[in-house]
């Protein structure tokens, strides 16, 4: 046996004749065979090759069958996955919740929330009913769940967390694609029917959503922000900011008409739905620059849509609420000082009823502002800047305001004023305030005369004297705005005027106004308002004391009209007649055109529920008024002479210090003379000597 295997060797090495032809080579080689050869008569050593094998061919079936396994399954599997972020995502787990496919699970992250907004009631651990966050489960899977999709497939759903981010893994047992693609169908109408806010959208990645911003110094921003926070859109708002401030638009879902407020809060994504959509809406705030301006706030907004018609709607219906809310009041633009629109109040809107105006005077102004906004046609057509300028004017306190803001809420307008004594406004910001307002609005520029160099208050006061007796001329005082002449002229006249913009000026002073202002075609219609006729304060009374068949019960007059109202501890009746009556002789009491309606409104509110009061104390009250005004002259007077005689003194100080320096001149003058005089004119010691001082290097002239 071992010949037979040496011979064999010697046979292996004789096939390579190099191992033959090195000696040591071939007895090496021999030794090994050796040492197999006796290995192999070892039964361990032949167990443990035997084992060798066996787990090799082992081994190469397992890879083989898994091999076979991955080719069968991605034959006959769907594969699809879907990461956490984007909507698709949010359609697949929205429907997994729906079919309570996780009710199967055994693995959860249990997590507080508010039980109300998860869809698959099964997972919360809701009842408590006490107002707290309950325990939520919420699938944190990694082994695949299985469910049967419409009776026919079986799908399976796998959930990854990598990064903090999920990613749903979804396999349909079947060879078609189409299954796959009615379940991701089938979950994204499901999705878009159901209440399930969408992800917070940091940016839109797929561009596929509309993204709409508006900016604060835009109108638009108004339109948005009032409709945004009316009650509707804004009550499922988790996030707000409590403001009892009037000015802040907000909402109160238990009461409207409480004073607090919840008005979004800035810098945070809200969810809420609108028409059956999703809209995401940001408030930012803007910043305050280095003028101490805020700029940069904005409303932005993303519509869960890609389809643009849809923010028109949004856009005009948040208009059209904007409009519809101002029926009930007037928004007035003011500006900062800087020359820009800086922020709206709203005021209620004052009834056109409650002018008290000589007759047919507001008629005929709320005709002619209607008219004129009714024919524009007729304006292009004809070739005439589309535009009306009114001038109110007359004494303080006597209505003026008050027409413009009842016009304005009569004609739903709202009012953009500029105060042209404003500090900031100058030719440049007043042209760029009028360029930024819409057409179809109010322009109010109050108290116009600021533009001019004024005049003294009182001009009907007797004329200042000196101490000589006389009169001493008034100083015109400078214009109180920077605005000139010519650049009011140039804003009225201007293009961005031409928009179907009614202007309207007030002032005081009208004689102070340039002609050139107060044309037709800049102002076109002007209006006097004058103090109190006996027709207005008839009027006037009526409107404080009305009379209120309402109150009329069986233990009044048997005419059965009377006026009830309760004073204090009693109460007083009085027949339409008797209010009538006491109207006329409050209106005869005070003289005509004395008094504002303004000063007189002042009055009768001290006595608002006591009409019987207020005609009995307007004597006192004219009397006190008298006093008060020759007191508020005697001031005046004093102020105004006191003021004359620090004058003069001034002016007597000027003179003699004029004159002080006159002779110390006149002085210095007559030195100077002398010395540049002539010898001859020279006093004796001052005349030369015709030797110069030792060491001043003048030569030495002997004159004499
Ligand atoms: N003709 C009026 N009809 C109704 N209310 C009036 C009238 N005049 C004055 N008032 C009342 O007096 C107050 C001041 O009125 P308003 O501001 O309109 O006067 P004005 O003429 O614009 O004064 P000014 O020239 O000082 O601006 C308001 O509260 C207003 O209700």
């Amino acid at each position: 046996m071992a010949s037979n295997n040496a011979s064999k060797a010697v046979a292996v090495a004789r096939q390579f004749p190099i191992l033959a032809q090195s000696s040591w080579i071939s007895q090496l080689f021999q030794a090994l065979i050796r040492l197999f050869r006796h290995s192999l008569q070892n039964p361990q050593v032949a167990e443990l090759l035997r084992f060798i094998f066996l787990g090799t061919v082992v081994e190469t079936s397992r890879a083989i069958g898994v091999k076979m396994v991955s080719f069968v399954n991605s034959f006959f599997l769907v594969k699809a996955s879907f990461k956490q972020g984007e909507l698709s995502y949010e359609w697949v787990s929205s429907f997994l919740e729906q079919h309570k496919v996780w009710n199967q699970s055994r693995t959860f992250r249990v997590v507080a929330r508010n039980a109300k907004q998860v869809a698959n009631k099964d997972l919360a651990l809701a009842g408590n009913n006490d107002g707290y966050p309950e325990a939520v489960y919420e699938p944190s899977v990694s082994e695949p769940e299985m469910f049967w999709w419409r009776r026919r497939h079986w799908i399976t759903i796998s959930k990854d967390e990598k990064e903090g981010a999920s990613t749903l893994t979804l396999q349909v047992w079947s060879r078609n694609r189409k299954v796959l693609d009615e379940f991701v169908k089938e979950a994204r109408d499901l999705y878009m029917k159901s209440e399930r806010p969408p992800p917070r959208i940091d940016y839109d990645w797929s561009q596929a959503l509309i993204v709409a911003h508006f900016n604060q110094s835009d109108f638009a921003f108004d339109w948005v922000q009032d409709y945004l926070q009316s009650e509707n859109i804004m009550a499922d708002a988790n996030e707000f900011t409590v403001s009892t401030k009037q000015n802040d638009v907000g909402w109160n879902r238990e009461d409207p008409n409480q004073i607090i407020r919840y008005v979004p809060t800035s810098n945070t994504k809200q969810r809420l739905r609108w028409r059956g959509h999703w809209l995401q809406v940001e408030f930012v705030i803007g910043y305050e620059d280095s003028n101490g301006r805020t700029t940069g706030g904005s409303i932005n907004i993303t519509l869960h849509s890609t389809d643009r018609s849809l923010l028109t709607q949004f856009i005009e219906a948040a208009r059209v609420h904007y409009t519809n809310a101002s029926i009930s009041r007037v928004t007035v633009h003011l500006t900062d000082n800087y020359g820009s629109w800086a922020r709206a109040v709203t005021k209620n809107r004052r009834a056109f009823s409650t002018l008290i105006l000589p007759t047919g005077v507001k008629e005929t102004l709320l005709a002619d502002a209607k008219e004129f906004l009714a024919s524009e046609e007729w304006y292009t057509f004809a070739g005439v800047p589309h535009r009306r300028g009114y001038l109110l004017y007359g004494e303080p306190g006597t209505g003026k305001s008050s027409t413009i803001h009842a016009i304005a809420g009569e004609l739903g307008l709202e009012i953009y004023f500029i105060s042209l004594a404003a500090p900031g406004i100058d030719d440049y910001t007043l042209g760029r305030l009028i360029r930024d307002t819409p057409s179809r609005c109010i322009l109010l520029i109050e108290d116009i005369d600021c533009a001019f160099p004024s005049r003294e208050d009182d001009e009907d006061e007797e004329p200042l004297l000196d101490a000589k007796g006389n009169i001493i001329p008034r100083e015109p005082a400078p214009p109180r705005s920077q605005v000139t002449l010519a650049g009011l002229l140039n804003v009225l006249d201007s293009v961005a005027s031409e928009e179907g913009r009614l202007t309207f000026a007030t002032t005081n002073h009208i004689e102070a106004l340039d002609p050139a202002l107060i044309r037709p075609g800049r102002m076109d219609l002007k209006i006097q308002y004058g103090l109190a006729t006996t027709e207005q304060l008839e009027q006037m009374f009526d409107r404080f004391y009305p009379y209120n068949p309402d109150l009329a019960d069986d233990a009044g007059p048997s005419i059965g009209c009377y006026y009830d109202v309760a004073i204090r501890d009693r109460r007083v009746r009085l027949s339409a007649e008797q209010l009538l009556d006491l109207g006329r002789k409050f209106a005869g009491a005070v003289p005509k055109s004395k008094y504002s309606i303004a000063q007189l409104q002042g009055y009768l509110l001290s006595s608002k529920n006591d009409p019987q009061a207020a005609l009995a104390g307007i004597g006192a009250w004219m009397e006190a008024q008298e006093r008060e005004k020759r007191e508020i002259d005697e001031m005046k007077k004093r102020r105004r002479r006191e003021a004359a005689a620090r004058r003069e003194a001034e002016e007597r100080m000027e003179r003699e210090r004029e004159r002080v320096e006159g002779v110390g001149y006149e002085a210095q003058a007559q030195e100077k003379e002398a010395e540049e005089a002539p010898e001859g004119d020279a006093e004796p010691e001052q005349a030369f000597s015709g030797q110069a001082s030792p060491g001043t290097g003048v030569t030495e002239i002997v004159t004499g």
